[in-house]
């Protein structure tokens, strides 16, 4: 039996930097909100592990240590599984690109194996924040407010969040998380209370390492109808959310060729 499951993307709708941590990490505070597209992980049982992917940007994949299969890997380990699986990633978003990709395929591993496997889910949870401080969010793939290196989380009930038509913008360039947290200004510029006055204090280093994440941000800006625009994560995708589906079509419809983007809702 085939069984699959979606790996939503993320999308930080602010993202507050406060401090470096002693292990070099940094303390954040942020809002997580998910969309109704990401990628896609299929899996069947099988006595080995196997993972093949394919999509968009398979290809950019093809030749590193995939994290569906660390995910799949430290799983087994914790829950003292024999089996295997054979998994096959539909790789729809761009890699390195503030959406949480990576982090939301391992995610979707965990859940996925724990059914397959019919493991505790607890495994899971003790599993994803040594897959990367986005991952507890991605588990969860619903919207929360997240503290400590972002996985820290409280769920955030907000009834005006989901079925708000965004549009996904990235300007083609893969950008490092790490290289953006290193260029981050060390300013803390305050605490986050309501995620719409927010703010991305990535934004300024992201912009630094890609200049054409203004380009991208100005050009969200001019829409008609959008009314609430920033960049993710540590970039480089930018967003926008929409008054109705017409006007997000129609900002997706004139977006330029050489950009990345995504027509989505928020979940
Ligand atoms: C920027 C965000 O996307 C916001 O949600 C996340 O904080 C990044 O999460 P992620 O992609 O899962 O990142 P990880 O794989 O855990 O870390 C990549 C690198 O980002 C930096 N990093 C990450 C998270 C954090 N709170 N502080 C950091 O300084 C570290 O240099 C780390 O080596
Ligand atoms: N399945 C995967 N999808 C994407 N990247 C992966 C995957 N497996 C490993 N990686 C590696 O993880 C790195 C981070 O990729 P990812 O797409 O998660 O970044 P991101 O979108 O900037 O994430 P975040 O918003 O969490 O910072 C990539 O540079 C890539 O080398």
């Amino acid at each position: 039996m085939q069984l699959s499951e979606p790996a939503p993307a993320k999308l930080n709708l602010s993202l507050h930097v406060r401090g470096k941590l002693p292990d070099g990490r940094h303390a954040l505070e942020t809002v997580f909100a998910f969309c109704t597209d990401g990628d896609r992980l299929e899996a069947e049982a099988a006595n080995h592990m196997a993972l093949a992917v394919v999509g968009p940007f398979a290809d950019a994949l093809q030749d590193q240590d995939n994290l569906v299969l660390r995910a799949a890997k430290e799983l087994r380990v914790a829950a003292g599984v024999g089996a295997g699986a054979s998994l096959i990633l539909h790789k729809d978003l761009p890699i390195a690109s503030g959406v949480g990709g990576g982090s939301a395929d391992a995610a979707a591993a965990l859940r996925l194996l724990t059914r397959l496997w019919g493991i505790d889910p607890k495994h899971a949870s003790a599993v994803a924040p040594k897959l990367g401080s986005d991952v507890p969010a991605c588990l969860l793939s619903m919207t929360a407010r997240g503290e400590g290196v972002g996985d820290a989380l409280q769920l955030l009930v907000d009834p005006t969040i989901a079925g708000t038509p965004v549009l996904l913008v990235n300007p083609g360039t893969a950008l490092s998380t790490r290289d953006v947290f290193a260029k981050w200004d060390g300013n803390d510029r305050g605490p986050l209370g309501d995620w719409r006055e927010g703010r991305n204090d990535l934004e300024g280093a992201a912009r630094m390492l890609v200049p054409q994440i203004g380009e991208v941000l100005d050009w969200l800006e001019q829409r008609n109808d959008a009314n609430f625009v920033r960049m993710s994560g540590s970039g480089a995708t930018c967003f926008a959310s929409f008054e109705n589906e017409g006007a997000r079509d129609d900002a997706a419809a004139a977006c330029p060729s050489n950009w990345w983007h995504l027509a989505s809702f928020l979940r």
